[in-house]
């Protein structure tokens, strides 16, 4: 109750916009990530508008000026370890170029969530990148947008099959609109 954090009244804003205005693809108020337990290392990939953001990775350098403009967030060029409590840091590169530099560059071990709301068919290909580059541990948490509108199959098909992921999808409907679509929750468990 009370005065909202402006990080809450920009995403008011944004949202009310989107409705009333014109349509955006942010995750939206409706699908949100309520339901992740409480992460200390973020990943995003696919920053857009930076609805909804920690480390985040984003190459169209459009969509990165918005980041910074919108959390006065520092324009990350070399990367330095993540070693304050709450940070956003932005970088400009593609994932299959930076996912494995995570550790050398950000200092990072592994993460405790990934948001993956970029390109639909590279949430496969990142995913297995991640585990590769030994960035998941026991536990962490893969929170995927879209994964019925746009649609992900193969990533679905990967994460649901797969003995390495305990897997949940989360019901609700593409941003601003009534048509289906959902978050897919999927904890490591190597
Ligand atoms: O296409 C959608 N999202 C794609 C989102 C793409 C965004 O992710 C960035 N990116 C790409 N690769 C990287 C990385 F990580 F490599 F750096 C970052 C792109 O520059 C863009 O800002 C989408 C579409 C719909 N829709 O209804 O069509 C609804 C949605 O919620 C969506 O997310
Ligand atoms: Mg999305």
């Amino acid at each position: 109750v009370g005065e909202r954090r402006p990080s809450q009244r920009v995403i008011q804003a944004i949202d009310q916009f989107c409705r009333q205005k014109e349509w955006a693809m942010n995750v939206g108020d409706e699908k949100g990530m309520h339901h992740v337990v409480n992460p200390a290392t973020v990943l995003e990939l696919g920053t857009y508008c930076g609805y909804s953001t920690l480390i985040t990775l984003e190459f169209n350098p459009h969509y990165a000026q918005l980041l910074y403009e919108s959390t006065e967030s520092e324009r990350v060029h070399k990367p330095k370890r993540c070693d304050v409590f709450f940070q956003v840091q932005l970088v400009e590169e593609a994932s299959g170029d930076w996912i494995p530099k995570m550790r050398t560059e950000f200092g990072v071990e592994t993460f405790d969530l990934v948001f993956l709301d970029h390109w639909k068919d590279r949430y496969l290909p990142d995913t297995k990148l991640l585990e590769d580059c030994g960035l998941l541990r026991k536990g962490s948490v893969l929170l995927a947008d879209n994964v019925i509108f746009p649609g992900t199959p193969e990533y679905l098909e990967y994460v649901r099959s797969s003995p390495q992921y305990e897997s949940q999808y989360f019901q609700s409907h593409l941003e601003y609109t009534k048509v289906e679509d959902g978050l897919e929750k999927s904890v490591y468990l190597d």
